[in-house]
């Protein structure tokens, strides 16, 4: 079979290498110097330099070249995850959809993107904790790897699973999508922790004060909490919320050290997720009456309209409540 692979970011070349052990890869990137430098060199030195990447890898310009591959692995940014759904021809294929994130305007979960999109395909959702560059280098990985069809996510996990990439069953796909989108804004939260030096007590502190918010928001939207606690949720917030090699933590230094949000995005060509899902975050935890204080600090630094030193003097200052 060949796989297809739309997105020829961090993750969807990596991703690319993990399915090119064993079967051809088509890749759909938009950038030409990231499709002709796979081809040509076997590298993508725009955002994964450095990994000497499969022969069974090839690179496309074309998105209607996917059509003929079993299974699509989807993984924009998820801003741009409609649009993009949107220039493929209509599709019966599996999407397996790797993308963290929320949608701005309509709020929606990426599953729902897709299915509005491609109403005949069948939709999993494949998170957890995942650093593209380790896992291109074949560390070992394990991921959620969800679908509502428990009989069609095992096939789909049979069709991924490497021996160093393993992912574990559920078929709670909007418990999965929550934690991925969550945790990338937890992130930046505890690198803005990091960036302030406030130590690493108030970093587990915030860790599990935000997975609180985590599971109040996902139980509201329909999630599981087993899956919360799980490698798309607790794993992947654990991962991202202690490494300078997530690119959300890496923000949340910048902001902490008294950099303008808005210059430390300006100045990326890699997406730091968890600055266009906070927004968004923060009105749908409104929208279902759950209150995301962590959230709420992170929106306030990342729209500029307070200093890092007030928003933590708020954010220990509320009044004193049961943990649970
Ligand atoms: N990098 C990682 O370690 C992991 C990333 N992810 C998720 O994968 C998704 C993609 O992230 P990465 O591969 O890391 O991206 P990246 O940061 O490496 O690259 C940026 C991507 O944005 C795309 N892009 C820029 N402008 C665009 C436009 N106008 N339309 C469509 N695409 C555009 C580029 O083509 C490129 O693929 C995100 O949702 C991220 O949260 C998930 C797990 C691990
Ligand atoms: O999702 C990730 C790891 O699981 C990557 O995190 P960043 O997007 O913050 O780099």
């Amino acid at each position: 079979m060949t796989i297809g692979v739309i997105g020829g970011g961090a993750w969807g070349t990596a991703l690319a290498q993990v399915a090119a052990e064993t079967e051809e890869v088509l890749l759909w990137a938009r950038e030409s110097d990231v499709v002709d430098g796979i081809n040509r060199a076997r590298e993508n030195i725009v955002f994964l330099p450095g990994v000497p990447l499969s022969p069974a890898i090839r690179a496309t310009a074309s998105l209607a070249d996917l059509a003929s591959c079993s299974i699509l692995l989807v993984v924009p940014p998820a801003q741009y995850l409609r649009a993009l759904l949107g220039e493929l021809p209509q599709t019966d294929r599996p999407l397996i959809l790797c993308s963290k994130g929320l949608e701005a305007g309509t709020r929606k979960l990426m599953s729902e993107v897709a299915a509005e999109a491609h109403p005949d395909a069948p939709i999993a959702v494949l998170s957890g904790p995942t650093f593209a560059h380790e896992v291109a280098a074949r560390l070992p990985a394990a991921v959620t790897l969800a679908c509502r069809d428990e009989a069609r996510g095992r096939l789909l996990a049979e069709a991924i699973a490497r021996p160093f990439f393993r992912p574990y069953l559920s078929t709670d796909v909007i418990g999965a999508e929550i934690g991925g989108a969550v945790k990338n804004v937890l992130a930046i939260a505890c690198g803005i922790v990091e960036g302030r030096g406030l130590g690493q007590n108030a970093r587990a502190a915030l860790i599990s004060r935000g997975f609180a918010e985590m599971t109040r928001f996902g139980l509201a939207k329909g999630a599981r909490a087993e899956t919360l606690a799980g490698l798309s949720g607790l794993g992947d917030l654990v991962l991202t919320c202690s490494s300078v090699s997530s690119r959300n933590f890496s923000l949340g230094v910048g902001i902490g050290q008294g950099r303008a949000a808005a210059d430390l995005l300006a100045d990326r060509k890699s997406v730091a997720e968890g600055a266009f899902t906070a927004p968004v975050l923060q009105q749908a935890a409104r929208e279902v009456g759950v209150d995301m204080p962590v959230v709420d600090a992170v929106c306030a630094l990342l729209g500029g309209e307070a200093a890092v030193d007030d928003v933590i003097g708020g954010l220990l200052s509320r009044p004193i409540r049961a943990e649970a």
